[in-house]
């Protein structure tokens, strides 16, 4: 089988040098319904989060209890090349706590839509303001990164945003974050807004979607192409209800632009390793049809394919599995199959059969197939005792 790569079908038009992730799977991802890290499994995350190369991972905010305070001091201990950012409301009494444990960096929320100032916190956005500005200064002083989200983004007032965004802007923080708290937002949306945003701040832009209608990584890569610099994920896309961006999705969506620019960024292979690790932690398969690492993500069924596939994988395969460090399944014992697979199983044995022999062996398999599929061990059965005939 060939593996003929054809670069020229991308097209290179977001580098991946644009972009940063912060992984949430330490934070978002335990507010996911099986997720409850212990201590080790935390900087088992955080090591392997590390080693797959991501830029930022963000955890749990302190305020949770004693254990979780102590547990961010434990992996900001670890020294690792990614930067450890705690998420915590903009509170005084939680950025104090934040600043304590020694992270790297504070992800600041504020509530911004109607629902969130009238059933979450009760503050006005003048309120909001005032609150950030003295949060935001104490941050600074300490030396650390500051980034300040207006949660619940896409059922605020645009107005209310570009507000809250230009006032922290001016402030200093390092990134102003926009949230699809409950995965309402559509692709345009989020692009429109985000491009807006790039034109009223002149810090870096964040974005975090959660997948309720199913355009987190849509939503994410809109994003991006507005401008945004950072994007929010975890492995499998755990979080709160269904989920948010998920790692491998939104980099098989990244790598249809720069493949070279995200294999030189990351250790793309160690993919599945961290899907795995995740769907232990959580007692959950991976599920099958899991962007990448799915048990059918690389399923090849239908003979039309199979021809094709054979010859240049690339035919039916937007992204070359082994870059992720997964591989393909041929399943050539179907009723779907065709000649070409069963003489492609041939060739695999040494066989060679004529035109006439190999469309009696297909139809024969076909029948066959018809109720139930054939293993690769029966299709070279049938193959074999074919030529003894
Ligand atoms: C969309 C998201 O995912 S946001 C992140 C969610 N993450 C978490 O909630 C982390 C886990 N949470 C916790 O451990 C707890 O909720 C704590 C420690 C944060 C707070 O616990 P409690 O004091 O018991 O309050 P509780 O959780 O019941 O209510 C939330 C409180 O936060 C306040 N709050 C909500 N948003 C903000 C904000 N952005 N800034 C400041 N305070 C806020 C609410 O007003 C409420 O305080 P109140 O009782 O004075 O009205
Ligand atoms: O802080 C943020 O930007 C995101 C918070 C969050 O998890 C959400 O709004 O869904
Ligand atoms: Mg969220």
């Amino acid at each position: 089988m060939s593996q003929e790569f054809r670069n020229q079908e991308y097209k290179a038009y977001i580098p991946a040098d644009r972009w940063f992730i912060i992984d949430s799977t330490l934070r978002e991802g335990e507010q996911f319904a099986r997720a409850s890290f212990s201590s080790d499994d935390k900087i088992e995350v955080a090591q392997a989060l590390d080693a797959f190369g991501v830029e930022f991972i963000e955890v749990t905010t302190p305020m949770v209890n004693e254990q979780a305070a102590k547990d961010a001091v434990r992996l900001v201990n670890l020294g690792l090349n990614a930067k450890i950012i705690t998420h915590v409301r903009c509170a005084m009494e939680d950025a104090r706590r934040a600043i304590d444990t020694g992270v790297h960096g504070l992800d600041l929320l504020f509530g911004t839509s109607s629902y969130l100032r009238e059933f979450s916190h009760g503050k006005s956005i003048e309120q909001i303001i005032d609150q950030a500005r003295e949060v935001i200064q104490y941050v600074k002083s300490q030396g650390v990164q500051v980034r300040f989200s207006a949660e619940d983004t896409f059922r605020s007032e645009e107005e209310d945003l570009l507000k809250v965004y230009q006032a922290v802007d001016e402030i200093g923080v390092n990134r102003v974050g926009l949230a699809d708290t409950v995965g309402v937002a559509t692709p345009r949306q989020v692009y429109s807004l985000v491009r807006e945003v790039r034109k009223a701040v002149k810090c870096d832009i964040e974005f975090h979607g959660h997948n309720d209608t199913g355009c987190a990584i849509s939503n994410a890569y809109e994003a991006v192409e507005a401008g945004a610099t950072h994007i929010d994920t975890t492995i499998l896309g755990i979080g709160e209800r269904n989920g948010i961006t998920p790692m491998g999705g939104f980099l098989a969506r990244m790598f249809t632009f720069d493949p070279q620019g995200l294999m030189d960024k990351y250790n793309l292979e160690m993919l599945p390793q961290l899907d795995n690790m995740i769907a232990r932690m959580v007692g959950l398969p991976i599920p099958w049809n899991n962007y990448l690492t799915g048990e059918f993500a690389y399923n090849h069924k239908a003979g039309m394919h199979l021809k094709a596939i054979y010859l240049n994988p690339g035919a039916y395969e937007a992204i070359p599995p082994e870059v992720f460090g997964v591989g393909r399944r041929i399943q050539a014992g179907s009723k779907l199959t065709g000649k070409h697979a069963i003489a492609f199983k041939a060739r695999e044995l040494g066989l060679h059969f004529g035109e006439h022999q190999l469309r009696d062996i297909t139809d024969h398999i076909k029948a066959l197939a018809d109720s139930g599929d054939l293993d690769d061990e029966h299709i070279a059965d049938i193959l074999k005792s074919w030529v003894l005939a």
